[in-house]
This record gives structure tokens, C-alpha cells and sequence, in this order.
């Protein structure tokens, strides 16, 4: 700072002329203790200070005397570039200033230019205070016992601390792995650590704080480098992803071209250069149009459309084209080009192939949906009776949902069947399948089929130990057929995977998580075994929380001639036979029967049927069972002649016999009690051939 910025301007002066009396008055009234003296061209020419008055009344002088008499001539004067400092060695309180030609210019006092100091160091105060503030990096001090004196809101946040937790706290006690001990000792810098402060990586630098040669403190920086670290790693991945990108492109078999806006090559990989027979680094920087004929990639930079397909000659070769435009910010930037196929006979061999292989695709396809079709769905289940038309609709509902189903009915209504169908249409259908008969396994082996084992569970197990059929049936359905028949010991353990959605093969402590959905079947009435202590309550309100009632054949005889044509058509084709239908009187007299065994019964009645009947015969009353046609409705019915019933039967037994003998025409006889030739003639007669 100089002395002409803090100085007073036109300072009040005297003239050697005055009294001393004036000179007092007026020192008096504006309190100086002294006064400059100037001639008549404002030149400093001498100083009257207190001491000089105090003089001039120890020596008796009269007041009313000049004051040149008393004023000090020799003053101590400087210029307006003088420094501020200089004014404080000088010992003088109020120093005159002067120009060039030694003119009064200003006054500077020692309080004008200590208040000039006090107004400039708070403002820095302010400033640097504002600095640390507000700066990014975190700064934290300490005094010489390590202590935090001072932190800003950066290092607040870097800490995830509040400023009244860290004052006047150690900062070792403070941040975990940090110390600021080492500086204070040593008083040595310790610049760019790396340090890991609540999950953030953070830079730290350590300086002491030196005054007058004494390590008084030390202060910390901090610079939160994690999004640097970030931004770094996504560019080395990025620049992975360009290196791996430009080792494809050079290695694909495809030739590929690029174009910057101008259709300028900017890149053309191995494949192409080959293919035209030129050297990348001749053609890089050159029009596209110079380097491959009939080329369009530069009126793709016009058009901004891609073209797929196109066809291109070049040379000898007429290539399939593909051309992309390089769009950014809908800004045509450059193209690409790929040859497709190097020659329009590849693109001829390969549709072909493709043809090929789309009908061997579509033939599976068929194959796949009828054998889906056969076993699994609802359209297979005839449903012109109203008892179906119901039933189906609650297994349709109970298809969408993941609730346990209990499927009940009498045996062979078709119960297996709609657990099929549920499954398929089910949102699990794309997940197994998988059939357990609880009937059918003996007990001690059922609850490793069920639950697997591990190994070494037991003498005999496999090694490696073997997958239960619920682990089988994950994000699947599992049927449980014939529940009714499981021990009471596994209905508890088929409770717990219920509710804890966990199994434990045998031999294991460990639960795995399952997550199947549960369809259980039976034809014995469970309510009465619940009753009677042989089936758990509540594994029976469990699985009872989806109920679908099938129901049996004579409840749905509208059925009967739908599912007859299902069944026919199912075991003509199975036994390799033509059966073109089922005459009219067969069916009156399937109707009028019972059916006891539901479906399964009909279906037995009908594979035996196609198995009597010749190729390309329709199934006639002969071909039926003799249970059937004794049927008492069928005696009485109009169609009934005892000649044909008695020839069914007579019919019925001899097949029945040559099945017995295997087919030995002599032992067939033997057992008929009647003579070979009569067999001959019978055969002859009812048309048996093989059996
Ligand atoms: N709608 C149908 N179409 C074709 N076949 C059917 C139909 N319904 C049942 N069947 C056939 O009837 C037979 C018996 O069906 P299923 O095994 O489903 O009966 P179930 O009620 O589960 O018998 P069980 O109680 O004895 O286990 C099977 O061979 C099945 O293919």
C-alpha cells in the first residue's frame, strides 16, 4: 500500500506568518499535535508540533509571536509512492506529503493507516474464510495437540460429520485411519496419500502450520477423488470397449467400410480391402466412390435412409450391400457400408437351406402341439354335458391362479387329465410337469422319490445322492396322484412343504426352497378318511383349496359319442389300424351302459374294439364286449337280434382263446372242447385272422 491511497487529501496547514496562539487554537480544535507550514506556494517549509509549543512556553515566548520563530524547519516529509510501512518505522504520527516540488499534498496519520489495516485484514479475513468455506477440496486444521480448530463444510461432508461433533476433538478420534501426528513431530509435509474415509477414496495432503520456526499446527486437505476414479474406470472401459469393437470388426469375415459426412473412408476393415484388392492405409482419407464401384454410400449421407439387400457389382462379383447411416442428433455423420453376402449365389443356397430347415421347423412344431395337444389341454376334454361344461370352467380359473388344487372323482373319470390341462394353462407352463402316483411307491421308498437323499443317506444310495421329485418339479406343478392313499407320516412332511415352500432330502439338514405348485388327485372320499384318523385335517383344508369335481361318464353321456370319436381316433392310430367310425347301434348301445370305469372303461371297450375289428371296418355291436350286449335296455331295443348276440359272444370267446394260446389254432380247439375244423369254419365265418 502507498501513502497516497490512505493519505488526507488538502491537509490544514499554517503559514510562518501566524501567531503561535492561532497555531494553537487550531491544533487545539482539531486535535492534531501538529501542524505543517507551508509558504505561499503551498511548499512545506517547517512543522509545528505540541513539542515545539511546549518549548516556546517553557522559554516565556509571547503567544503572539510568529511561528517561524518556533517551528522545526528540518521536517521529516515523504512522497505520495512512499509505503505504508515505512511511515510506521519513522516513529512520527503524523507525516506530511509532498510532491515533486515539495508541495503540501496530504497528511498521513499512524490511526488512518492502522484503520486502513484493520478495514483491509477483516475484508481478507472475510474473503479467506469464504475461501475455506466453500472451496471443493475439504481443509481441516489442528493445533499443536492435534486438536481440530478448524474445518470446512467439504471435510464436513467427506467425514459425515456436524461441526459441533469434530471442534476441539482429536482428528484421529475423529476419522478412522488418520493421523496428523506424524507432521506435527516432524513438522515434513505428507502430500497425494490415498486414503478410504466412509466409502469414499480421498486424497489427502498433511502440512504443518510453522510460525516462528515452531510447528504450531497442521493442516489437512482433502480431495474426493471417487467420481474421478469413476470417470476413469468408464473411459478404460470405454476404451476396452473400442478395442474389442475395432478386434471384431477387424477379424469378421463380413468386409465392412466406414464413412465420415464428407463420404470420406475414415475406416475399412481387412475383409473389404481384401475382397477389392487394395491396401487400407491407400485408401483411408479417399472418397469412397474412388475406391469401391457402384458404391451408394455416399448418396446414403443425401438420403439419411438405410439400404438392405441392395445389389451391387463390383468387378466380376455382384455382392449383397447393406448401407447404414451414422446419425447423431438426427444429423447425417457418416455411413456404413457391409458386404452382406460376396456373391448373390451364397444368399440363392442359403434361402434354400433356410426353406429347408423352416418346414423341418414347422413339422416339429405340428408334432409338438399334437403330442401337447393329446395329452395336455382343455380342448381335449369333450364338454357338451353341463356337469363338464361346470368342472371345466372352475379348472380354467383354477389354472390361472397358484392355489393347490385337489382334483376328486371316481377312477378313471379323467382326473390326471385336468391336471394336464390346469398345468398347461397355467402361467408354469413352460416349467415341468412332474407325476407322482403316492400309491405306487412303496413306503420306504417314497419319501426319497419325493424329497431325493443326499449322500451316503442310507446303504445303497447312489453317489452324488439323487433329486427329489419336488426338486424336479421347481417353477413347476407337481400331481400327486392318489393322495388319498399317502401314509399319514408323509402327508405331515407334504403339510410342511406346503407351508414352508422347503424341502430336506433324506439324510440332510439342510432346507432347499422349492417353489412348486401342488395338484393332488383322488378317488377315495378324503372327508371320511379325515374322519376316520387315516388322512391329516389340515393337510386336507391345504390341498382342498382349489376343489375341481370330475365328474363320471354316466353323469356326461351327451359326451359319450364325442369322446368315442377321441378315443378311436387315439388307438386306431396308435394300433396302426384304419377304423373309419363307430356305427350308429354301437353307440346306442355304449350309451346305455353304465360305465363304471368312466373313461378308462371306454377306452378299454374301444382299443379292444379296433383290435377285433378289420382295416377299414367301422366298429360294429360284434366287435363290443358281451357285457355290453347284455345290457337289458339293448334286449329290448328294436336293433336286437339274439342270433347276432349269440355270435358276438361265440365271436368274443374265440379270440379270447387263441390270445390264451398264443395264437395255437390246435390248443385253441383243444380248449373250445371242439374240433379243429369247426375252429377253421368259425374263423372263416367271423372273419378272425390274426390275433
Ligand atoms: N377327455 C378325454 N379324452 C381322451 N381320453 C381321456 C379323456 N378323459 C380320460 N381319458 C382317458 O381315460 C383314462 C383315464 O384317465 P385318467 O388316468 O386321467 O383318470 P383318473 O381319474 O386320473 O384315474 P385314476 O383315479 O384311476 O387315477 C386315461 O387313459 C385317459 O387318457
Amino acid at each position: 500500500m502507498k501513502v497516497r491511497d490512505l493519505m488526507t487529501k488538502n491537509p490544514i496547514s499554517i503559514t510562518k506568518e501566524m501567531s503561535i496562539r492561532q497555531a494553537t487554537s487550531i491544533m487545539l480544535e482539531n486535535n492534531f499535535q501538529s501542524l505543517p507550514v507551508v509558504d505561499d506556494d503551498n511548499k512545506l517549509v517547517g512543522i509545528v508540533t505540541e513539542r515545539e509549543l511546549f518549548k516556546a512556553i517553557k522559554l516565556n515566548i509571547d503567544s503572539d509571536c510568529q511561528v517561524d520563530e518556533i517551528m522545526r524547519k528540518r521536517v521529516l516529509c515523504v512522497d505520495g509512492d512512499t509505503k505504508t510501512d515505512k511511515i510506521f518505522n519513522m516513529g512520527i504520527s503524523r507525516v506530511p506529503i509532498v510532491d515533486k516540488d515539495e508541495k503540501l499534498i496530504g497528511i498521513i496519520t499512524v490511526s488512518d493507516m492502522l484503520k486502513a489495516y484493520y478495514k483491509k485484514s477483516s475484508y481478507v479475513t472475510e474473503e479467506l474464510e469464504a475461501i475455506l468455506k466453500h472451496t471443493h477440496n475439504g481443509i481441516l486444521a489442528v493445533n499443536k495437540n492435534g486438536k481440530i480448530i478448524s474445518i470446512n463444510e467439504s471435510a464436513l461432508k467427506i467425514i459425515n460429520k456436524s461441526e459441533s461433533e469434530v471442534l476441539e476433538k482429536k482428528a484421529e478420534d475423529i476419522i478412522h485411519n488418520f493421523e496428523l501426528k506424524k507432521v506435527l513431530e516432524t513438522g515434513e509435509s505428507q502430500l497425494g496419500e490415498k486414503c478410504l474415509i466412509n466409502g469414499l477414496n480421498v486424497i489427502v495432503n498433511k502440512t504443518p502450520i510453522i510460525r516462528n520456526n515452531q510447528v504450531v499446527g497442521a493442516i489437512a486437505t482433502f480431495q474426493d477423488i471417487t467420481e474421478l476414479e469413476n470417470a476413469i474406470k468408464e473411459l478404460s472401459n470405454e476404451k476396452n470397449l473400442t478395442r474389442t469393437l475395432k478386434t471384431i470388426l477387424e477379424n469378421v469375415y463380413d468386409g465392412i467400410v466406414v464413412v465420415d459426412e464428407e463420404g470420406k473412408i475414415i475406416m475399412m476393415n481387412d475383409s473389404y480391402a481384401e475382397f477389392l484388392n487394395v491396401n487400407v492405409k491407400d485408401v483411408i482419407g479417399k472418397h469412397v466412390t474412388e475406391v469401391i464401384q457402384n458404391t451408394r454410400l455416399h448418396i446414403i449421407l443425401e438420403t439419411g435412409e438405410a439400404e438392405i439387400g441392395d445389389i451391387q457389382e463390383i468387378g466380376e462379383n455382384k455382392i449383397v450391400a447393406m448401407r447404414i447411416p451414422i446419425k447423431e442428433n438426427d444429423k447425417v455423420i457418416g455411413a456404413i457400408g457391409k458386404i452382406m453376402f460376396r456373391d448373390i449365389q451364397e444368399v440363392k443356397s442359403l434361402a434354400k437351406k433356410l426353406t429347408v430347415i423352416q418346414n423341418e421347423l414347422d413339422y416339429y412344431k405340428d408334432e409338438l402341439k399334437r403330442v401337447r395337444q393329446v395329452k395336455y389341454s382343455f380342448e381335449n376334454i369333450p364338454d357338451n354335458s353341463y356337469k363338464m361344461k361346470e368342472t371345466k370352467k372352475i379348472a380354467k380359473i383354477a389354472s390361472k391362479s397358484n392355489s393347490t388344487v385337489l382334483i376328486t372323482g371316481e377312477s378313471g373319470t379323467g382326473k390326471e387329465l385336468f391336471a394336464h390341462s390346469i398345468h398347461n394353462a397355467s402361467p408354469r407352463h413352460l416349467g415341468p410337469f412332474i407325476k407322482m402316483n403316492c400309491a405306487a411307491i412303496p413306503y420306504e421308498l417314497l419319501e426319497s422319490e419325493l424329497f431325493g437323499y443326499s449322500e451316503g443317506a442310507f446303504t445303497g444310495a447312489k453317489r452324488g445322492g439323487k433329486i427329489g421329485k419336488f426338486q424336479l418339479a421347481h417353477q413347476g406343478t407337481i400331481f400327486l396322484d392318489e393322495i388319498g392313499d399317502m401314509p399319514l407320516e408323509m402327508q405331515a412332511k407334504i403339510l410342511r412343504v406346503l407351508q414352508e415352500k422347503e424341502i430336506e432330502p433324506v439324510g440332510s439338514n439342510t432346507p432347499i426352497s422349492v417353489d412348486v405348485r401342488i395338484i393332488a388327485a383322488t378317488n377315495r372320499d378324503l372327508e371320511t378318511l379325515v374322519n376316520e384318523g387315516k388322512f391329516r385335517k389340515d393337510l386336507y383344508y391345504r390341498l382342498n383349496v382349489i376343489r375341481v369335481d370330475v365328474p363320471s361318464l354316466r353323469e356326461r353321456k351327451e359326451d359319450l359319442e364325442e369322446l368315442v370319436n377321441v378315443l378311436l381316433k387315439k388307438h386306431s392310430k396308435d394300433l396302426g389300424k384304419y377304423i373309419p367310425g363307430v356305427s350308429k347301434e354301437s353307440v346306442d348301445i355304449l350309451k346305455r351302459h353304465d360305465w363304471p370305469g368312466n373313461v378308462r372303461e371306454l377306452e378299454n371297450v374301444l382299443e379292444r374294439a379296433i383290435n377285433v375289428a378289420d382295416c377299414g371296418e367301422v366298429i360294429k355291436p360284434m366287435h363290443l364286449p358281451v357285457y355290453l350286449l347284455k345290457n337289458k335296455t339293448s334286449i329290448t331295443s328294436s336293433r336286437f337280434s339274439l342270433k347276432q348276440a349269440i355270435e358276438n359272444a361265440e365271436r368274443e370267446i374265440i379270440i379270447h382263446c387263441l390270445k390264451h394260446t398264443n395264437g395255437n389254432r390246435v390248443k385253441a380247439a383243444k380248449l373250445l372242447n371242439i374240433s379243429r375244423s369247426t375252429l377253421y369254419e368259425k374263423l372263416d365265418k367271423y372273419q378272425i385272422k390274426d390275433v
